[in-house]
């Protein structure tokens, strides 16, 4: 299980979800460009200091991101408010990247489209969405819940 940020534009939620992927012992990647400095130099200028707990990969482009998953044969997840399918319905794999929108706007139809499934996480009618680090939490929690115990 992976998680991917497309663009993120605001770096508390990004400090938070590598921090999740850290305690989760998930790999990250952070596709750019990113609304602030992603380097491991600007990381740790901002106290991050659990990075050494998790793999980032960073890719400079939407482009490069899908040539490089589409070598590695893994499933593309996004997680996003204009989708059908509940994602406690949906059945993980080990291998399953997580991808979470931009804070501001969300991923491009381009990213829609590549998606091997959309997930919703539902909320109250009305309100917009969640956090993207709440979202991460939320989805990763449920997947690893799933890929642990199968039968659950
Ligand atoms: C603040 S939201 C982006 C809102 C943006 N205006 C849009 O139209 O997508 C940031 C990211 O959090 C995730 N997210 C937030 N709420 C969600 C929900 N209820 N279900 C699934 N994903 C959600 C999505 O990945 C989304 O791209």
């Amino acid at each position: 299980m992976q998680i991917a940020l497309f663009q993120p534009d605001i770096p508390q939620n990004t400090g938070t979800i590598l921090r999740l992927c850290a305690c989760l012992g998930l790999a990250a990647h952070i596709i750019e460009p990113a609304g602030f400095p992603v380097s491991d130099r600007h990381f740790r200028r901002a106290g991050m200091d659990y990075l050494d707990q998790v793999s980032i990969t960073r890719h400079v482009s939407w482009p490069q991101f899908e040539e490089w998953r589409a070598a590695q044969g893994c499933r593309l997840l996004l997680f996003t408010t204009k989708a059908a399918t509940d994602y406690r319905d949906f059945r993980y794999q080990t291998s399953d990247i997580l991808l979470f929108g931009r804070e501001s706007a969300g991923v491009t139809d381009a990213v829609v489209e590549a998606a091997d499934a959309r997930l919703v996480i539902p909320i109250a009618p009305g309100l917009r969405s969640l956090n993207v680090a709440m979202t991460a939490a939320m989805a990763a929690g449920e997947a690893l819940r799933q890929i642990r115990n199968p039968q659950g």
